[in-house]
């Protein structure tokens, strides 16, 4: 590849054939403000440097160069401008053939570079290296390809050449960013720029090609590749619309000789006034067709300068210099680069989610499967409780009973066998009734106990419950003792509603008729007060103990109040 010097009027170039040491550099591109200075200094009209335009050290005076520690190799310096041109020369016509061949191309002055110079700027990879060249040329030579994405890095280097006259560049950055500008041919000393500027457009700008973006060909990362085209693209392609849309990958630009300069040159001006992309640093071989035929109006190649400061027509409004154009395809670069690696990341992952979620799915399905088990075991547990309680309702009925089914009774005292019919626990059956002239008629049910302890008397508790509800109404517990050696018998009786009495009556056979003897109350027991109580118990023919209660109260004359028939259900 041969590399020419941007600089007007300088033919120095890769290959020339003096032995004397010349280095080229890279255009600073990234450091606007030095880039400028470059511009100005060199004076070129309506040229716009690419990553392969080069200045030759001769336009560099000596402080502008350090040397390498270890090998002395000359470096320009980060802060160097360059300052020796020979612009009078073209003043002078001293090169003569420029002017004319400004003239048959009808290109503004400076932008025009000698048919056989253009011969001369052709790259070859196939070119071997001039002697005269330094090393520093030949690192850059051998390594474009890095040398792009060192460029993308900041990184300046000195590098390979390009260029010619005219009206500074640098005039369009610094000082006209806002007027618009018709769309020029590329400068003809950079016959290299047309394709060179596409493939540092298109494809090199972050040194990324976009096969590297779709080589798994997934939706990913097509998608990614579908910006990496808008980044390229359309942000810049559109600005530049001259420019073609092929992308244009490292690997080509390596790899890929495009003898369009050496062909061009045989026919002066084709490439640059055309503009086609083809190029002898991006090398993508051109169909004849293609690079001959002049591409239409919208897609003549306009400078970078133009593309900076936006199209024609929008320039006033936002202005971009080339330097930020650069920046923000960069940064896009690594928007999508970090999209990429998530997309390429995360692809291993993406298939152990899917196993754990086949997983997950697994056992969850397996968790259904247990839970409906469950379910139907809650449901038998639900029926066997059910039917328990259902149980243990028909035999007590009443959960804070006193019976121990499983007690052991005492022997009885034989002065209470009159009153053993007794005995027992009751259920009531049907539920009792409930009358009296002040009240709503109501039924209840009732639990009744009747034991002894060895003792001569017995014990009683009457629990009624309400029939629907089941919960506590009326409660009594007492006892109820013979008077020996008589059918006297004696009712002590404590009510929950405050009233406690005494009632004695007789036994007769298995009936037992009482009246209220004492009666006493609470002092805040409800109104109205029981004047007296009689009760009646027997056990009728289907053994079944029943009990009338009657009372008299303060407003009532002695009137029935219950009755209750109970089945009785433990021996
Ligand atoms: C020997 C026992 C009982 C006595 C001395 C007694 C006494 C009374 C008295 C004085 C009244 C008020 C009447 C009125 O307002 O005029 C009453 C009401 C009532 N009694 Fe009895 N009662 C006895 C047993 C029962 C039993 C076993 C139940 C069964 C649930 C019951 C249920 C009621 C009901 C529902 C009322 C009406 C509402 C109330 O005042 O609480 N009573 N009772």
């Amino acid at each position: 590849m041969v590399i020419c010097c941007a600089a007007v009027n300088c033919s120095n170039r890769q290959g020339k054939g003096e032995k004397r040491a010349v280095s080229f550099h890279r255009f600073p591109l990234k450091d606007s403000k030095r880039l400028i200075q470059w511009l100005k200094a060199v004076q070129r009209d309506n040229w716009t440097p690419t990553k392969y335009s080069f200045l030759c050290s001769e336009h560099f005076t000596k402080d502008s160069f350090s040397k390498r520690l270890e090998d002395q190799h000359r470096l320009l310096k980060p802060t160097a401008v360059p300052s020796i041109f020979h612009l009078a020369e073209k003043k002078k016509g001293s090169r003569g053939h420029v002017r004319s061949r400004r003239k048959e191309a009808g290109q503004p002055p400076g932008d025009v570079r000698e048919p056989q110079e253009e011969a001369r700027c052709e790259v070859t990879e196939h070119s071997p290296l001039s002697v005269d060249e330094e090393p520093t040329v030949k690192e850059e030579v051998g390594s474009m390809e890095q040398a792009v994405s060192q460029s993308e890095q900041g990184v300046e280097r000195p590098t390979p050449p390009e260029g010619s006259p005219g009206r500074t560049s640098a005039d369009n950055l610094a000082t006209e960013p806002s007027v618009p500008r018709k769309p020029e041919r590329p400068a003809p000393g950079a016959c290299t720029e047309p394709s060179a500027q596409a493939g540092a457009w298109n494809a090199d700008k972050s040194g990324i090609s976009i096969d590297d973006f779709t080589p798994l060909g997934s939706g990913a990362c097509k998608f990614i590749g579908s910006l990496h085209s808008y980044s390229f693209s359309s942000r810049h392609t559109r600005e530049r619309p001259s420019l073609p849309k092929e992308q244009l990958d490292r690997k080509r630009l390596k790899r890929d000789v495009e003898p369009g300069c050496s062909r061009r040159s045989a026919v002066p001006g084709t490439c640059l006034a055309e503009g086609t992309p083809t190029s002898s640093l991006t090398a993508t071989p051109q169909k004849p067709s293609q690079s001959s035929s002049a591409p239409p109006p919208d897609v003549t190649p306009k400078p970078a300068t133009e593309a900076a400061l936006g199209q024609k027509g929008d320039t006033d409004a936002s202005p971009m210099s080339i330097n930020e154009v650069i920046m923000s395809a960069s940064g896009a670069c690594k928007l999508i680069d970090s999209l990429h690696s998530y997309c390429f990341s995360s692809r291993p992952s993406k298939s152990q989610v899917c196993c754990l979620r086949e997983q997950v799915e697994k056992k969850n399905g397996e968790l259904k499967l247990l839970r409906q088990r469950v379910s139907r075991s809650d449901s038998q547990v639900k029926k066997l409780r059910e039917k328990l309680e259902e149980a243990k309702r028909l035999t007590f009925p009443c959960s804070n009973g006193l019976v121990a089914p499983d007690c052991e009774t005492p022997k009885m005292n034989p002065s209470i066998e009159p009153l053993s019919w007794m005995l027992g626990t009751w259920l009531s059956e049907p539920p009792g009734d409930g009358i009296y002239p002040t009240l709503q008629p109501f039924h209840y049910l009732e639990e009744v106990h009747i034991t002894h302890v060895g003792q001569p008397m017995l014990n009683f508790s009457f629990n009624a419950f309400h029939p629907d509800t089941k919960k506590p109404m009326h409660r009594e517990c007492g006892f109820i003792r013979l008077k020996p050696d008589s059918n006297k018998v004696a009712f002590v009786s404590a009510q929950n509603t405050g009233i406690v009495e005494v009632e004695e009556g007789e036994v007769n056979g298995q009936e037992l008729c009482i009246a209220s003897h004492s009666i006493a109350r609470i002092s805040f027991a409800a109104e109205p007060r029981v004047e007296q109580i009689m009760r009646k118990f027997r056990l009728n023919a289907e053994g079944r103990l029943e009990q009338t209660v009657s009372m008299a109260t303060t407003t009532q004359p002695m009137t029935q109040h219950l009755h209750i028939t109970y089945k009785k259900v433990t021996p």
